[in-house]
């Protein structure tokens, strides 16, 4: 499996503002790249995090790139995969409509009435994490996930965020491209959510080269791949 990480944040690494709202921080010339991006993936991933903020679709825009990707025998959009604990998503939300198989991955914890309400809103439901009383606290175990996302023949992944999940991405070794947009606004904030959130690495440290920039909008975008994913 190839994990491909894409954010844009501002020149002080946030991803949102203190308020977790959906915040433009790239342009229309960004957006294009990152349709193009997703038009490469199999499946695209966020954290529960960013669909309670955001509302997401993660479809692709230009219609080409999905003429395209059905002409070459694949589905006219990647699959959209949701990291969800405890099944929080809202059963109206957009990642839940019929454009898109969407995964929704959550944890042995989460109530049946939360599983059974997914699959009904169209979703197919995947559990791989233990319960709240084992190692993890009930969250969904990233790499299992991925396992089980390449047994549903995923073979490349962009995961979108938001901070939580990349830093988990990090953690456990998944990374293999990270895409950065950096928008030339401040937005401050000490809870702001930032690139990689999560716990922190305080001794071995995921190492990465700049394989190229771009200047894009108002701002650049940082292409890295992961040269050494720490331990
Ligand atoms: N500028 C940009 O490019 C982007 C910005 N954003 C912004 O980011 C913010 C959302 O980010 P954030 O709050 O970090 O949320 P995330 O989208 O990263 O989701 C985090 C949640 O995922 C669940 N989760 C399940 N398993 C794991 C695991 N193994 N590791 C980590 N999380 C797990 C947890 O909820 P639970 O315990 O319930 O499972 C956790 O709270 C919003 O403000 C959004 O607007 C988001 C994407 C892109
Ligand atoms: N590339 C980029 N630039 C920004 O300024 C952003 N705020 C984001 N956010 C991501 O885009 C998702 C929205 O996707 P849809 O348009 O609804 O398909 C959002 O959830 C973030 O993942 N990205």
């Amino acid at each position: 499996m190839h994990v491909v990480v894409n954010a844009a944040q501002s020149v002080d690494g946030k991803l949102a503002t203190r308020r977790r709202e959906q915040l433009r921080i790239s342009g229309p010339e960004d957006f294009d790249r990152v349709d193009r991006v997703r038009a490469a993936a199999d499946a695209v991933l966020v954290g529960v995090g960013t669909v309670l903020a955001d509302d997401p679709h993660l479809t692709l825009d230009e219609e080409d790139r999905r003429v395209e990707r059905l002409r070459n025998g694949r589905p006219g959009n990647p699959a959209r995969v949701v990291v969800d604990s405890a099944g929080r998503t809202p059963t109206d939300a957009r990642i839940l409509d019929d454009a898109a198989t969407t995964y929704v991955l959550v944890s042995g914890g989460a109530p049946p009435e939360r599983r059974e309400a997914l699959e009904g809103a169209g979703a197919e439901v995947v559990v791989v994490g233990a319960d709240g009383d084992d190692a993890g606290e009930g969250h969904v175990d990233l790499a299992a996930g991925i396992d089980a996302l390449a047994e549903r023949g995923v073979d490349r992944l962009m995961v979108e965020g938001g901070g939580e999940i990349i830093y988990s991405c990090f953690e456990v070794g998944l990374v293999d491209e990270l895409h950065v947009y950096v928008g030339s606004m401040v937005i401050g904030g000490r809870d702001a959510p930032t690139l990689a959130d999560g716990e922190g690495f305080t001794e071995s440290f995921p190492r990465l080269d700049l394989v190229d920039t771009e200047r894009l909008d108002d701002g650049i975008v940082l292409s890295y791949e992961v040269v050494d994913r720490g331990s």
